[in-house]
């Protein structure tokens, strides 16, 4: 069994990679279930940015192979933010929060103009440096309130046209076969054995 430490908190993420993941024999061992692991400062200018700063914090502090994920919504209307500020939008770190701004900044957008692209960077990096990279992304729109209670983050707010669903609507398999991670990770699951074994 493959074992990899994936440099995240985020319980959403973690259940996807850990959907993901399962049928390839590889355990996701998050940051969750990790002990002392140090502060990361998230402030890269791109996704790609910030998953290498968050991939290189923890393979010098562990000493192992690690994947990280950098992600986060563009919105047209808005000339591409949230972007890599998606997580801290409102302030905190808070899903709520981060929706109610969201819709405020939308409130006078009409719902042609609501175009919206979840974006996701993965990287996998060992300690001696050897890095992958894959990156995702899926278009949707804004809609004018949540929808659903899956997921996380903007989830609620994030409307799929092929599906009719918003992404809150979705199982995590189902979302995983069109999302923006989804996208990287399949991506990223062709540069992953020769990088894993060598
Ligand atoms: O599939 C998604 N569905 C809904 N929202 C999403 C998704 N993917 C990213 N997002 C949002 C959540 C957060 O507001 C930001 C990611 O920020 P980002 O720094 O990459 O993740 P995070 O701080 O939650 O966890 P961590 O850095 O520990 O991996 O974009
Ligand atoms: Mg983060």
């Amino acid at each position: 069994m493959t074992k990899l430490i994936f440099a995240s908190k985020n319980k959403g993420k973690i259940h996807e990679f850990r959907e993901f993941l399962s049928p390839f024999g590889v355990e996701v061992i998050s940051l969750n279930d990790l002990d002392n692991v140090p502060e990361i400062d998230e402030n890269g200018l791109t996704f790609s940015d910030n998953a290498t700063i968050k991939a290189k914090i923890i393979a010098a502090a562990y000493q192992l192979p690690v994947v990280a994920d950098d992600s986060g919504l563009s919105v047209d209307a808005l000339n591409g933010a949230p972007g890599v500020h998606s997580a801290r939008y409102a302030g905190d770190h808070d899903d709520l929060a981060n929706n109610k701004k969201l819709l405020t900044e939308l409130a006078n957008v009409e719902k042609e103009n609501r175009t919206a692209t979840f974006h996701t960077v993965i990287v996998g990096l060992k300690p001696t440096g050897e890095k992958i990279e894959a990156d995702g992304a899926v278009t949707g729109s804004i809609l004018f309130k949540g929808q659903g209670t899956d997921g996380f983050g903007y989830d609620p707010l994030f409307y799929y046209e092929p599906l009719h669903r918003s992404f809150a609507e979705l199982t995590a398999t189902e979302k995983n076969n069109i999302s923006h991670r989804g996208n990287a990770l399949r991506k990223f699951m062709t540069l992953f054995k020769d990088w894993w074994e060598d």
